[in-house]
């Protein structure tokens, strides 16, 4: 989604993107959490209990399969309820500024929701679908894995988001008992950006939803709009990059940011990253928090429900998008 302008060139490293470290106690992780949501929305979490090996196999897996022929990714293309594989410039995160699309691939896996089962009727719910398991034997193993880790990673991070907004820890837990989740998996070909032709990595956008927990490999890439201009995010090593989406922003009035961010590779080398989207249950309630709103500062946003908050930013970008008959043709995408 377009909030602001995007095509400066960038210079220096974020400085305000603060590392948190998940190892102290809560109250104190809690208020750096609360800071980092009034600047810019985007932190590094360090002891965040993901095991490094882990980490190392799912990127593994992932080289493997982007390497993989095309035709062979195809097998399994994005389907109706956004689970998939999108090729490569599939995707143009901000058309008005690119004259291409997104220098990357990807893959989506989200909540396994059996076909038939209670939900599988809802939009963005469905079965996975897995690269063969005679090509990748231990593709599916890993990724369910590294998909449970970051969840457990995410639960955590949601009681401090519900302490830096002065309530109760657990306030978020029932609203995730049925969490929207997707673990995207992306490749950047080695293809050099250029801002000023409109080429892009990723495209300026903000992400729907709630919160996303991006690992990336060793090389740079992710900017956020800060001050006026774009500045780098880079690698830490071992830890997760968290920012807060448009969804968290809405709750909270305005008073959380979900911060324009965009990808900007120097095409010496293949780059990958996997994002995790971090969604409530599709009939949550989101509407204005009470601490977030008072006669001075009424709710700037109508109340909402989680998934219809999702569905609307899509109809905003992706014009044939048809949820209601969960019938859409496009894959569609939780960033914007
Ligand atoms: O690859 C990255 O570093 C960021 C990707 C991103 O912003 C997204 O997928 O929403
Ligand atoms: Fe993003």
């Amino acid at each position: 989604m377009q909030k602001e302008a995007a095509n400066e060139n960038l210079c220096c490293s974020a400085q305000e993107v603060p590392v948190i470290d998940l190892g102290q106690d809560e109250a104190t992780a809690a208020g750096q959490v609360h800071s980092a949501c009034l600047n810019t929305g985007f932190f590094y979490v360090a002891h965040h209990g993901v095991d490094e090996a882990l980490v190392k196999q799912v990127f593994e897996e992932n080289r493997r399969f982007f390497s993989l022929p095309e035709q062979e990714k195809r097998r399994i293309l994005a389907n109706e309820s956004n689970r998939g594989y999108t090729p490569m410039s599939e995707e143009t995160l901000d058309a008005p500024n690119q004259t291409e699309g997104d220098t990357k691939e990807g893959l989506y896996f989200g909540r396994e929701v059996p076909a038939g089962s209670e939900d599988a009727h809802l939009p963005l719910h469905g079965p996975n679908q897995w690269p063969a398991q005679e090509v990748l034997p231990k593709y599916k193993q890993v990724t369910q894995a590294y998909f449970s880790a970051v969840t457990a990673l995410g639960m955590r991070l949601l009681r401090l988001l519900a302490l830096a907004l002065e309530l109760p820890a657990e306030h978020f837990d029932p609203m995730f008992s049925k969490p929207m989740l997707f673990l995207r998996p992306l490749h950047y070909a080695p293809r050099k950006s250029h801002p000023d032709q409109g080429i892009f990595g990723a495209g300026a956008h903000s992400d729907y939803g709630m919160l996303t927990l991006l690992k990336t490999d060793q090389h740079p890439g992710l900017q956020i709009w800060s001050k006026g201009q774009f500045v780098d995010v880079p690698p830490r090593d071992g830890m997760f990059i968290v920012n807060l989406g448009d969804m968290l922003e809405r709750w909270t009035n305005g008073r959380f940011r979900s911060t324009l961010h965009r990808v900007v590779v120097d095409g010496s080398a293949d780059r990958y990253s996997i994002p995790f989207f971090f969604e409530p249950n599709f009939d949550t309630q989101v509407e204005c928090l009470p601490s977030c709103c008072s006669p001075d500062h009424p709710p700037r946003f109508p109340p909402t429900t989680s998934g219809q908050h999702l569905l609307d930013k899509y109809a905003q970008t992706h014009a044939n998008y048809d949820a209601g008959a969960k019938s859409g043709s496009i894959p569609v995408t939780l960033e914007g």
